[in-house]
């Protein structure tokens, strides 16, 4: 049987689990999806903590039951597809369900029973959180290597995704409440592969409909539903502008771009004074990061920077 390191050595259910899992087992781990066990809700369903008979842990993403989800084989293949995807910084896909369940539902008046198709995907569990939750609360804000590293993993997870696989895969919803973070604070990038599952149309649509996503949102998909690696790009660049200052969509004061409020706000007097004992080389990484954000929130796509490049700087290399 698998062994987990990090468990003492004590058994891992996790790794023992097929990917295909009953309904009836998601229900028995999450307390009936009870609302104790509700973990938040985003634009796609609810998720809730589902805890195995050792106590280890997943997070169980029901999808509302009206999705437009892809047909049960399609399903199941882009479902099994996204399971291969492994990568430090994303969220690991550990298992999914698409069953069909007898239901009573009131239709015109009437009680009719009809099959309904429950879909639910079961991910690692992520114990401290999403970045939303950290980054903009003083309070809670970690310190800058951590927020680095944090920028770090985000972006080595988006190299990933867009230069690594086969087909490259666009998030188009990449934000800080999807990053999640484990228990040393190493970043996942989460919600990955949704347009696959729902198609890109039904994908924009419902991200738009989630409060503040649209700041996210790179101007040639918001409006005109185009997409590439680019509009991931756009919305990475807003994420490291944020995770950067603290500032939420880096905002900016009225009449004034977002991005002239940051070049004429964020000067090196005023890094100092947001981070504390910043030595000289830390210093340097705060400017290059806010450096990295501005290039990739460029409204023209053909002059955002490039995945690889953004890799290759944050790690001290520079192009030739
Ligand atoms: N793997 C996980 N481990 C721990 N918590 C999780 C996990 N996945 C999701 N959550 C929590 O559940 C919340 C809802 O997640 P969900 O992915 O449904 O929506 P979202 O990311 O907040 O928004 P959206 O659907 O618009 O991307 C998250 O914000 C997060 O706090």
């Amino acid at each position: 049987m698998a062994t987990d390191a990090s468990r003492g050595g004590t058994p891992s259910l996790l790794s023992t689990l097929p990917k295909e899992l009953p309904l009836d087992f998601l229900k028995e781990i999450t307390d009936g999806f009870s609302p104790e066990r509700k973990l938040g809700k985003g634009a796609f369903g609810t998720v809730y903590k589902g805890i195995l008979q050792n106590g280890e842990m997943i997070a169980v993403k029901k999808l509302a039951d009206n999705s437009p989800v892809a047909p049960e084989k399609q399903f199941q293949n882009e479902v099994v597809n996204l399971m291969a995807v492994q990568h430090e910084n994303i969220v690991k896909l550990v298992g999914y369900c698409h069953q069909a369940q007898k239901k009573v539902i009131e239709h015109n008046g009437r009680y009719i029973l009809v099959d309904v198709v429950e879909s639910l995907l079961c991910y690692e569990y992520a114990p401290n959180g999403n970045l939303d939750k950290c980054i903009f609360d003083t309070s809670s804000r970690p310190d800058w290597k951590t927020c680095f590293n944090i920028i770090k993993g985000i972006c080595q997870g988006l190299h990933f995704l867009h230069k690594e696989m086969d087909k490259p895969i666009v998030h188009l919803d990449l934000q800080p409440a999807n990053i999640l973070l484990d228990d040393n604070m190493v970043p996942k990038i989460s919600d990955f592969g949704l347009s696959r599952l729902f198609g890109e149309e039904q994908t924009r649509i419902n991200t738009i409909n989630v409060v503040g996503a649209k700041g996210y949102m790179a101007p040639e998909y918001l409006y005109r539903g185009e997409i590439s690696t680019r509009s991931d790009i756009y919305s990475l660049g807003v994420l490291i502008m944020e995770i950067t200052t603290g500032e939420k969509n880096f905002s900016s004061e009225k009449d004034m771009s977002a991005r002239d409020f940051v070049r004429q706000t964020w000067t090196d007097e005023h890094i100092a004074s947001k981070y504390s004992s910043l030595d000289a080389g830390s210093l340097q990484e705060v400017k290059t990061c806010i450096d990295i954000g501005l290039k990739c929130v460029d409204i023209d796509q053909r002059k955002r920077t490039s995945i690889v490049e953004i890799v290759d700087k944050l790690n001290g290399r520079h192009a030739p």
